[in-house]
């Protein structure tokens, strides 16, 4: 392939947040690219400062992309979510300055499913009491309020990726299954949907969340809903910080109401490693506090790395937007002797007719349009001795948001 029009490799910069793994780092070498890795979130003010010759950037669940350090990015091709989660971003922003974001749909939802089996044996058993008082040389040997988890019940919010899983894993621990979803979800096992919140909420031993931060699902589960549990029940949460109101958990845990709970996930989370972090449920009974680690297993951060740089590359070096979450997916084989031309644009009525009308005088060799609410992107193969012209034709029309050239 002439490399003559695409933008140099070894000048693309990529910036990495949140110590992403090293097999992304490894791909993104592999392909001359300039990689900067931090181990740690960054604020705005600093990412704002760094993000003004950045290419791509990469992040996990912590970082918060604003439209502020978008309008600061003016070099930015494409985001990666290295994780599940894409509410980090200000998508619709993104969507608009014609940037895709890229995640990975499910590499760690094994990973998180198998947390929440062990907290739900961990909580039933009051292991993490048992545990902090033997550290503290105190011999607590009892029976009473602990049980085994089989014959008990597991009602799950959320049945995606990571609910439908854990589905499967707790029925084969005897549990038995009910779920609920605003979407239509397909049983799996012997499971149970449930109709609507509040009879999960009133029927089950073990309710865990599994939900994305959304207008609907932050603050979902409040005081109404954990006093519409039973006595007893066991709350899990490693979805998202927002989704529980912690005041109100805190209090069910400390009147006895709950008889444990499980948090994986806070509505403020540190952006590095510190040793002052506070919460509300520091000191309840029966409870277990993890710091995000849901999806931190070397499996599911190395295939993160993997699937997530995969699709930048694959962007970068054809133009390939399939995987993205907020940009129409468009994929095109490449044509033998011919230079691509990637064009993001404003979605209004007339553009693809300005765009045809340019290309309609060259040989197009192949040619493909998806759109979104906002925006509309096209691939077309040209004759590679106009397409510096087409380019530029195609760049000056006046929907035009990004224009490419690679070949
Ligand atoms: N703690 C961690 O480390 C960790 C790891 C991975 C994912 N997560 C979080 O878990 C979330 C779920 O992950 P997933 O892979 O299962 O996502 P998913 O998209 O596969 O499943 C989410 C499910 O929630 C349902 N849903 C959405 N809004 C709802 C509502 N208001 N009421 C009931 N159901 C609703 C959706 O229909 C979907 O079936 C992610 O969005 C992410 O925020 C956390
Ligand atoms: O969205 C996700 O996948 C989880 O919240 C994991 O986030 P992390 O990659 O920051 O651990």
């Amino acid at each position: 392939m002439d490399t003559t029009t695409s933008f140099p490799k070894d000048k693309i910069k990529i910036l990495l947040l949140e110590n992403i793994h090293s097999a992304a780092i490894k791909q993104f070498n592999d392909q001359g690219f300039q990689v900067e890795s931090i181990s740690s979130s960054l604020p705005e003010e600093k990412i704002i400062e760094k993000i003004k010759d950045v290419h791509v950037l990469g992040l996990r669940s912590k970082t918060k992309v604003t439209e502020k350090i978008l309008d600061a990015a003016n070099r930015l091709l494409a985001i990666g979510c290295f994780c599940i989660g894409t509410d980090q971003v200000d998508l619709h922003a993104a969507e608009k300055r014609g940037i895709p974001v890229f995640n990975s749909p499910f590499c760690n939802s094994r990973s998180v499913a198998e947390l929440i089996i062990a907290e739900i044996i961990i909580l039933s058993r009051k292991l993490g009491d048992r545990s902090k008082e033997m550290h503290e040389k105190k011999w607590r040997k009892e029976s009473k309020a602990c049980h085994e988890i089989r014959g008990k019940s597991l009602g799950i919010i959320g049945y995606g990726h990571i609910g439908s899983q854990l589905s499967v894993l707790a029925e084969a621990m005897g549990m038995s299954v009910s779920y609920y979803d605003i979407a239509r979800r397909l049983p799996l096992g012997n499971s149970k949907m449930c109709p609507d919140l509040k009879s999960l909420l009133e029927s089950n031993n073990f309710i865990t969340l599994h939900v994305p931060d959304t207008e609907l699902t932050r603050g979902m589960i409040g005081e109404e809903e954990i006093n519409t549990m039973k006595k007893g029940t066991y709350l899990l949460n490693a979805s998202r910080g927002k989704v529980v109101q912690i005041p109100h958990l805190a209090a069910a845990l400390r009147s006895g109401h709950l008889a444990g709970c499980a948090v994986d996930v806070y509505p403020s989370e540190p952006e590095a490693n510190c040793d002052d972090w506070e919460t509300e449920l520091q000191g309840c009974p029966n409870t277990i506090l993890t710091p995000h680690i849901g999806g931190s297993t070397e499996e599911a951060q190395e295939a993160i790395g993997l699937e997530v740089s995969d699709l930048i590359i694959s962007f970068i070096n054809s133009g390939a937007s399939a995987g993205s979450v907020n940009f129409p997916e468009v994929t095109m084989p490449y044509s033998p002797s011919t230079h691509r031309i990637l064009n993001i644009h404003n979605n209004k009525p007339g553009v693809l007719r300005d765009i045809n009308n340019i290309l309609s005088e060259f040989n197009v060799s192949g040619q493909v349009l998806s759109t979104r609410k906002q925006i509309g992107y096209i691939i077309a193969d040209v004759d590679s001795k106009a397409s510096k012209e087409i380019k530029k034709k195609i760049s000056d029309l006046p929907n035009s948001i990004r224009t490419r050239i690679l070949y």
